[in-house]
């Protein structure tokens, strides 16, 4: 069922890439593969060839350690309080986050009511601009150009998925470099992936990622580590991060063969695919540590809002083998908030020269 990308297909693609496209096509060598919109389809076979999901029961008790992101996070969180207090203080200034939504998409919503009540906590200041799902492309630059000249505000988040008619790309480069605190502008993403350069921001998420494992104590240099799934967002900035960090990497992606094979030989999980529970148990190597990105709703009756959040990881079957294991919900979710509050301190420490 996965889906093979033919050569016929590569070529269209390419086209697309105008620069150089025709020097390529007429000449002897392949075009190289720089889809912009290549399929990223996990199949979801992987759930029907395996024996059922385990519960937790006395006969596969729990052996992993659970990894607390969430007062982990509230450590940082409190760490930041204090070092905007300071420099309220001593400055008479705080940081500034200036977050923009566009559209009704009810989880974008939370997440962005979310990050702005942590703002709150801390004591950074954060301003909202809403525009409608049908509103121009032009709004939404405009918005992030006014954002990027007023010296309040030291980071700009553009939520994540933007409507459809809009291109993020061009968005997103908009964002002024240094108040970038997303991570997401290619100047930030390509200095984090080269040697001896150091980005302005580092990705919330897999900053956070990093933090999990350094606060458990888990040692990251000379390790095997498997990043499953390569987003922009999540999971390329997470395997150059580990990478920097004297990680081993592999990605594992929907072309990958024997994703299983390859995950279990792997001494640190970070799954960042985005189907529930697609890493069972027999995915982890035992001892394994395994940071669980994913946040898929599934149907829940159980639940006020008929759907709850759960990892790609099958929980119930991992914790059996890990040494550790980071939850969902509780785990990633709020270190990237954590972080994400982290990378506007820093940003306004920058901007005043307050250290
Ligand atoms: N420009 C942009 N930056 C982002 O960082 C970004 C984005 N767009 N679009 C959407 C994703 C998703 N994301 C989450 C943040 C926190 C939790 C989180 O705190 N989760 C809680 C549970 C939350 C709940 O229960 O609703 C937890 O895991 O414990 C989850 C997901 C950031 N994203
Ligand atoms: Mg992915």
């Amino acid at each position: 069922m996965m889906m093979m990308l033919r050569q016929r297909d590569v070529v269209e693609v390419w086209k697309k890439i105008q620069w150089s496209a025709k020097a390529f096509l007429s000449s002897t060598i392949s075009p190289p593969i720089l889809d912009v919109d290549f399929p990223d389809i996990w199949s979801k076979n992987h759930h029907q060839t395996h024996p059922p999901r385990a519960t937790l029961s006395a006969a596969n008790r729990q052996n992993a350690a659970l990894i607390d992101g969430k007062s982990m996070a509230e450590e940082i969180r409190s760490g930041i309080s204090d070092e905007v207090r300071r420099m309220n203080t001593s400055i008479g200034k705080v940081p500034g986050l200036a977050v923009i939504l566009v559209g009704e998409r009810k989880d974008s919503q939370t997440y962005v009511r979310n990050k702005i009540k942590a703002c709150e906590d801390v004591g950074i200041m954060s301003v909202m601009t809403e525009l409608a799902d049908n509103c121009a492309e032009d709004e939404v630059l405009n918005a992030v150009l006014s954002l990027n000249d007023n010296p309040s505000v030291h980071g700009i988040l553009v939520q994540l998925p933007l409507p459809h008619h809009m291109d993020e790309e061009k968005i997103l480069n908009a964002v002024s470099l240094d108040k970038d605190v997303d991570g997401f502008h290619p100047v930030n993403m390509g200095n984090l992936a080269m040697r001896g350069r150091m980005p302005l921001f580092i990705p919330c998420t897999p900053k956070g990622c990093i933090e999990l494992l350094i606060r458990s104590g888990v040692e990251i240099t000379r390790k095997k580590a498997v990043v499953i799934g390569r987003s922009n967002i999540v999971g390329l900035p997470t395997s150059l991060l580990l990478q920097r960090h004297h990680a081993t990497v592999t990605t594992v992606h929907p072309f990958t063969k024997n994703p299983e094979e390859i995950t279990r030989d792997a001494d640190i999980v970070v799954s960042a695919a985005g189907v529930a529970n697609l890493v069972r148990g027999s995915w982890i190597k035992p001892g394994a540590v395994v940071i669980d990105v994913g946040t898929n709703p599934v149907e829940d009756p159980n639940n006020e809002h008929g759907y709850s959040l759960t990892g790609d990881v099958c929980f119930e079957e991992a914790v059996t083998v890990a040494s550790a294991i980071t939850p969902v919900p509780g785990g990633v979710g709020p270190m990237t908030i954590a972080m994400l509050l982290s990378n506007t301190l820093d940003s306004a420490k920058r901007a005043y020269r307050f250290t």
